[in-house]
């Protein structure tokens, strides 16, 4: 592992990463690498999570190719300098902002969504030019071992590297220094990425995850909004960071809610879900058993079959739920939506606040102001009012989370940012020692009160107040100059 950090931050060093035309070239062959390689692509996502190669498309081919595309169009604009506002004493100067690459950086996968999980943050850390290091989630085995053998083919192979693997290979990757991590997974292992990069001093993104509430007013669709919950919720199979967790309701909108939620999914997945292309399984036995054992005591609606040979859980309802449960102190991360009554919004929005930080936060109702309120009177990573998932699919947004949900986001420019450094530079001119006099020993009254004047006085008045500023400015050098 040191040897192959070594290698990617000699590689860092040589420059090469650097220019924007390089990063361009490899984003295309990113994006080449996906449409040349497809069908391997899909066949290895759909075989990790029983899923079908329309889903695996639609869930994370698109999303990086989207990705891709707002990079190669909007790089040169995100890599180049800003220029900066000045004050008094450096306006003669030339001030702007440098985004620069951090250096070698890693990015942890998790298997859920395995290739947008690493794929994403890839073409953050490329755009930015950086070298990177990928670490895919050894549960998500096939899409591992494709990418470990697709990305080679295709990217500089000296700057960006595929480390395979389980615990003992993370373990011994967190052991490097990097200069930045981006890791996505559960928040025990979050801690103990976050610790073993503070022996390093190592900036960390931590896309973790949580229990994401959907409130759904009494003012509401409940036809539009049980169908996009159901569609959120029950999205490879449950296993989706940002799905919604639970609902919050009044109790008079429980049955309602399960009747419709019922029909949906009779809709989506027809009267035999087990044979429905569209619906997936739980990744292992032991998330099974897991959410197996979250069900005990609880009040079944609708759904709770399960097939432990096939890992398959039906989509399942829990009615009239305890706060105090298994199921409401655990991320459920699996198709079982539990509903907990509450007697208005001031309730609900206590609910959350009284509980740690989620993912995502969902509102329906067709009052606006109530969904503003909601918005402001809480907490989360992100917030779609009236749906579920989407602010994951708008690139313009950061995605991340807050709190225990998670530190850092990234996206569009918002990844290009997270893996960059906004270096601030100031080149100044030789000549002017007579204005600086004022800040060189020794110190007085009068030095005092002109740097006052130089420093706190801010102009931005256009072309005429700037010509005006600059006589003014010459004329204040003048009498520095003969007072000093
Ligand atoms: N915020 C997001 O974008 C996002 C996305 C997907 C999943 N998640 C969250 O992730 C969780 C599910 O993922 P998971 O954690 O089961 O995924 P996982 O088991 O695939 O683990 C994630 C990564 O951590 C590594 N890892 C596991 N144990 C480790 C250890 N002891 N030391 C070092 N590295 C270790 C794995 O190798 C893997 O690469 C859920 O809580 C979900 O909400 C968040
Ligand atoms: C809107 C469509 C077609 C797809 C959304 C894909 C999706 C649900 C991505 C979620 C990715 C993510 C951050 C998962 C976390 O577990």
């Amino acid at each position: 592992m040191e040897r192959q950090v070594l290698r990617l931050r000699q590689a860092f060093r040589s420059g090469r990463s650097r220019p924007l035309r390089f990063r361009l070239q490899q984003l295309e062959a990113l994006r080449r690498m996906v449409q040349e390689r497809e069908k391997e692509i899909l066949a290895a996502i759909a075989a990790d999570l029983s899923k079908s190669e329309l889903n695996a498309y639609s869930h994370e081919v698109i999303t990086i190719l989207g990705e891709i595309d707002f990079m190669l169009g909007n790089l040169p604009e995100l890599a180049s300098a800003r220029p900066a506002k000045k004050n008094l004493l450096t306006m003669m100067d030339e001030a702007y902002v440098q985004p620069e690459p951090l250096g070698v950086v890693l990015i942890i996968g998790a298997w859920n969504y395995p290739f947008v999980l690493t794929m994403q943050p890839l073409v953050g850390a490329i755009a930015a030019g950086n070298a990177a290091i990928v670490k895919p989630s050894e549960l998500s085995e096939n899409t591992a071992k494709i990418l470990a053998e697709l990305l080679p083919q295709y990217l500089d192979q000296d700057l960006y590297a595929i480390v395979n693997g389980g615990i003992p290979e993370t373990t011994e990757l967190l052991k490097q220094r990097f200069d930045h991590i981006l890791y996505t997974g559960n928040t025990a292992v979050g801690k103990i990425v976050m610790e073993a990069a503070a022996k390093h001093l190592t900036p960390v993104t931590l896309e973790l995850g949580g229990k994401s509430p959907c409130y759904i007013d009494r003012d509401c669709d409940l036809d539009v909004a049980c169908r996009r919950i159901a569609w959120g919720k029950y999205m490879n199979c449950g296993q989706t960071c940002i799905a919604p967790d639970y609902i919050l309701c009044e109790a008079s909108l429980q049955n309602q809610i399960v009747q419709k939620i019922k029909e949906t999914v009779k809709d989506f997945y027809g009267e035999n879900i087990k044979a429905s292309p569209d619906y997936e399984r739980i990744i292992n036995l032991r998330h099974f058993k897991r959410l197996q054992s979250l069900l005990k005591g609880q009040k079944i609606a609708f759904g709770g079959e399960m097939d432990e040979a096939t890992r398959y859980l039906a989509p399942t309802i829990l009615t009239d739920v305890d706060p105090n449960s298994k199921v409401m102190q655990e991320e459920i991360f699996g198709p079982i939506l539990p509903i907990v009554s509450v007697k208005n919004v001031d309730e609900a929005i206590n609910f959350i606040n009284d509980r740690e930080k989620p993912l995502a936060l969902y509102v329906f109702s067709r009052n606006n102001k109530l969904i503003k309120r909601v918005i402001d009177e809480t907490s989360s990573g992100g917030v779609t009012g009236n749906d579920v998932i989407m602010h994951f699919t708008v690139n313009s947004l950061p995605f991340g989370g807050v709190g225990a949900s998670g530190m850092g986001a990234y996206h569009g420019k918002y990844s290009f940012d997270t893996f960059s450094h906004q270096r601030p530079c100031l080149l100044k001119g030789l000549k002017g020692e007579s204005v600086n006099k004022l800040r060189y020993p020794p110190n007085s009254e009068s030095k005092v009160s002109w740097a006052k004047f130089f420093l706190l006085k801010q102009f931005n008045k256009g072309r005429l107040g700037m010509l005006l500023f600059v006589c003014l400015v010459a004329v204040a050098a003048v009498i520095v100059k003969d007072q000093l």
